[in-house]
């Protein structure tokens, strides 16, 4: 007789084990916070880190996987602890410490970087009193100029979500208000969301950015179709309602419904052309306060030779070569040269700027004679990954002041570690509060020669 295979039937079939209960764990001590803004806990099954819980805290929590846990009751509370002011706060992944409140956040900010610049770099802040300048803060509500929100039509239901991802997921949670968007931004939402609905193409919706700018607020559409004409014009009659500019950006370019001038933001006592797509600081009052600081620490002049690397659009360039100092700017996205290269045109300034790879050795880069210098003062504000050849290729160089401006305090650290090597010492440092509500850092740190 015919047999047929039937999963699980077969005699060297194992059987399989069946998979242990997650452990819960009742009242246990939450003794720190790490640097992702998590509880850590201490067990005899080891150290889990518990999103939501603070230091100071009695909870019980649920283990999740072999390092982390979820939260499950909090016993006994930090008086550091406050109400979430968003009622998406627990689903979506935008935040992660509107539980806990805004002082508390900066301070364990500055701690973080105070720990890993002394586990990584041997450098002991607390040892100097004056090195930490007080925290550079702005509003900790509604100050995101720019938000990307992604998209998701479902055809059946006829139904348009657009909202932040969850955390640690691809769903995406439906979002009609932002506690933490810039409120021009926000109150974008829910008639932005009625109009696309309405869109022919809005199946071909991939994400949509909100961008604050000097003028009116800036909605970039990413679609993977041209825009029709019905399309356009009922996109056009919204830009005219609601004062808002809209682009529409497909695999190659970024293209404005309008005729008008490229957007502008604000950088210290200028505005600045960029294109959609381009780098932006994330928090509207603190992006120009930093470069307020920047060139307080730095005291730009005529006669210094300052090397700027990672310079985006220009946002610390144009300041910086307003005071007559002769500023080398060097970039990695092609376009935003271009418009950095434009904006000093635009506000008269001289400046030789140019596109490079930093990650890679500098002799091998195109802009190689231009890296050579000499230079006597330097400035970088690189992406997470940090500038691990960049701050070999300064040791050698020996530029008297370095300021370092981070969103990554471990890769920081690490940086900083070659700059003490190389004889460096940390002169300044300064918390700049670009990020409340979320465990994100930013940072700015002033190292001198010896
Ligand atoms: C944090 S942003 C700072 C931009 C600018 N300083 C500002 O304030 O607007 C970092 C910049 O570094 C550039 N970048 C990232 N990796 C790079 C690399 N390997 N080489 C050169 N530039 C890079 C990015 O394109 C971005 O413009």
């Amino acid at each position: 007789m015919a047999q047929f295979y039937r999963p699980g039937q077969g005699p060297q079939q194992r059987k399989r084990k069946a998979k242990p209960k997650p452990a819960t764990i009742a009242a246990a001590d939450v003794v720190g916070l790490d640097h992702f803004g998590r509880g850590v806990v201490r067990s005899a099954q080891g150290v889990k880190f518990v999103a939501g819980a603070l230091p100071g805290e009695v909870i019980d929590y649920v283990e999740s996987s072999k390092y982390e846990a979820e939260l499950l009751a909090v016993q006994q509370s930090s008086p550091e602890r406050q109400q979430p002011a968003c009622e998406f706060y627990r689903q979506c992944g935008g935040c992660d410490l509107q539980h806990f409140n805004v002082a508390a956040q900066q301070q364990h900010k500055q701690q973080v970087v105070t720990e890993l610049l002394h586990k990584f770099a041997g450098i002991d802040v607390t040892a100097q009193a004056s090195l930490w300048q007080p925290t550079l803060s702005g509003s900790p509500w509604n100050y995101r100029r720019r938000a990307r929100l992604a998209a998701h039509y479902d055809k059946s239901k006829r139904q348009l979500t657009l909202g932040f991802r969850a955390r640690k997921s691809k769903t995406i949670v439906p979002i009609s208000e932002c506690a933490t968007l810039a409120l021009a931004l926000n109150n974008l939402l829910a008639p932005l969301r009625a109009c696309l609905t309405e869109l022919k193409l809005v199946p071909f919706l991939g994400h949509v950015e909100l961008l604050e700018t000097t003028a009116e607020p800036l909605v970039v559409l990413r679609l993977t179709r041209s825009l029709a004409a019905a399309d356009r014009a009922r996109l056009v009659a919204f830009s005219e309602h609601y004062k808002v500019r809209i682009a529409w950006q497909d695999e190659q370019q970024v293209h404005l419904l309008d005729t008008g001038p490229l957007p502008q933001y604000a950088t210290w006592q200028a505005e600045l052309q960029f294109n959609p797509g381009d780098f932006l600081q994330t928090h509207r009052d603190l992006a120009e306060a930093m470069v307020a600081q920047a060139l307080q620490w730095l005291e730009p002049e005529s006669g210094d030779t300052i090397l700027e690397l990672f310079a985006g659009s220009g946002h610390f360039t144009i300041p910086f070569a307003r005071s007559g100092a002769q500023v080398t700017a060097i970039e990695g996205v092609p376009s935003m040269v271009r418009q950095l290269q434009h904006n000093a045109h635009l506000h008269g300034v001289a400046v030789t700027a140019a596109c490079s790879n930093l990650a890679q050795p500098w002799a091998q880069s195109a802009a190689a004679k231009l890296l050579q210098g000499p230079f006597n003062k330097v400035l970088l504000d690189p992406a997470r990954a940090g500038a691990a050849q960049a701050v070999q290729e300064l040791v050698r160089m020996q530029p008297a002041q370095i300021l370092y401006i981070s969103c990554a305090p471990d890769t920081l650290a690490r940086d900083a570690a070659t700059l003490v090597q190389g004889g460096y010492h940390l002169k300044q440092a300064q918390l700049v509060d670009m990020f409340p509500q979320t465990h994100h850092i930013e940072v700015m740190t002033l190292f001198e020669r010896e």
